[in-house]
């Protein structure tokens, strides 16, 4: 494809993009390319790039598109991947000579186009006025909750969330030693460094095609954040323990359970989300894990009811703003609404009470988030034990970009009291 094709292609990904708001913007990256199987790989890898990087800078390029015009003024995908191009560096008659109107380019820059566009001309993207929001591509409402959580190590924090996250991956003991993946990789020319906080971590330098590497077909190898795996480390899952893992989805922590078990004990999987669950089945097949049977979770389910007080550890990964993770998902951060966080506060209490029936005395309930946020964190586990009776707080874990160079986690265990009653709360999935 010519530079002109791409930035079209790249235009219209980000009209669809507009299009589902609530949709995750690599959802419908994939979509879009599955459409287009003649896109080819470097092109594909190409107008993802143009169009991360337009999302990542997407309120900065708003506000300068906002001066010397209505703010309510539309801006159009067209616009934000011009106003891109020139903020990067580019004169505004080279970039509107991309926008040629020519075959597979973009439709000619309108006169009202060039006359927004004409005031960015000679400039770069940040710029000292911008609100600490804007230059940190944050929603304003949430930084109240930031800056209560970090104070003076705010602006690194949102600094270190604005960057491009690293790829991890975690080496599944079950089939190699660190080592033994590292030399399997480097066999398919990716090299990659152990991590400095997980023992089974490897971290891949640049951007490099993991899922095609023999090491990953081979279940040598499983992508997933240092931070996630340093949350599956405070479950201390042993081979001979009964164990659950509430909120699975499609198994990554499963999986990490899996292997510090060595294969042996039994794990229960559970969801509300039978897709999600069912994303699991390839992954632990390829893992070489049969430790695990899978629940999907109902409406009036009495399973919890039924195995109540008779594991020995349950995790409850909970759902939550994923505000930990918007290094990976620049379009996350500004999808997130105060409404949002209100009800997954109100699903977290509530997953809390459920599966904390499932612990036996002196077992562990483990609750953690990818969040950032004290309402989902310490909050959570504040409010939980003034409403239940018998659980000690035994540690906590915190994990930040700027701090730990990983996603941002929380992390908390619970050990239920040995001689505890069994807490009631109302039959819910
Ligand atoms: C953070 S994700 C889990 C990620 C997964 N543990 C992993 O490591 O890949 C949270 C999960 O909670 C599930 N969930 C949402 N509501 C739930 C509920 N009431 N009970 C159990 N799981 C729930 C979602 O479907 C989602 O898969």
């Amino acid at each position: 494809m010519t530079p002109a094709a791409r930035t079209a292609a790249a235009i219209d990904l980000l009209d669809e993009i507009e299009g589902q708001p609530r949709k995750p913007a690599d959802a419908v990256a994939n979509a879009f390319f599955r459409d287009r199987r003649y896109i080819g790989s470097t092109d594909r890898r190409e107008i993802s790039a143009l169009v991360w990087s337009v999302l990542r800078a997407r309120r900065r390029l708003d506000w300068w598109l906002a001066q010397g015009s209505a703010a309510r003024d539309f801006i159009s995908p067209r616009l934000l991947v011009a106003a891109h191009q020139m903020l990067d560096g580019r004169p505004l008659d080279s970039v509107a000579r991309g926008f040629s109107g020519g075959r597979y380019a973009p439709a000619e820059l309108d006169a009202e186009e060039l006359r927004r566009l004409r005031p960015l001309d000679g400039h770069t993207l940040d710029h000292p006025g911008m609100p600490l929001a804007v230059r940190h591509e944050i929603p304003d409402w949430i930084v109240p909750n930031l800056t209560a959580r970090f104070g003076p190590a705010l602006e690194s924090e949102l600094a270190a969330l604005a960057a491009p996250a690293p790829l991890d991956l975690r080496v599944n003991l079950l089939k190699a030693t660190r080592d033994d993946a590292r030399t399997a990789l480097a066999r398919d020319g990716i090299t990659a460094e152990p991590t400095s906080l997980s023992p089974w971590g490897l971290r891949v330098s640049g951007r490099q095609a993991v899922t095609s590497a023999a090491a990953f077909r081979d279940g040598l190898v499983e992508i997933q954040d240092e931070g996630s795996q340093l949350l599956v480390g405070l479950v201390e899952a042993t081979p001979e323990m009964r164990v659950v893992d509430y909120c699975a989805g499609a198994g990554g922590k499963t999986l990490a359970l899996a292997m510090t078990m060595q294969n042996r004990g039994q794990i229960v999987a559970c969801d509300v989300s039978a897709p999600r669950l069912e994303g699991a089945v390839k992954r632990l097949r390829r893992a070489g894990v049969h430790n695990v049977e899978r629940h999907l979770l109902e409406p009036g389910d009495k399973w919890a009811k039924r195995r109540a007080g008779s594991f020995d550890r349950v995790l409850v990964d909970a759902p939550c703003t994923g505000t930990g993770t918007w290094r990976r998902n620049p379009d996350a951060r500004l999808r997130l609404r105060p409404e949002d966080l209100a009800e997954l506060t109100v699903k977290q209490s509530q997953i809390l009470d459920t599966a904390a029936r499932l612990v036996k005395p002196g077992g562990k309930l483990i609750y953690g988030t990818c969040s950032l946020l004290a309402e989902e964190n310490d909050a959570q586990i504040d409010a939980f034990l003034t409403r239940t009776q018998g659980f000690t707080l035994m540690r906590t874990l915190s994990l930040t970009p700027h701090a730990n160079g990983t996603d941002g986690f929380f992390g908390a265990v619970l050990q239920r009291q040995a001689s505890s009653p069994d807490p009631d709360p109302a039959d819910q999935p």
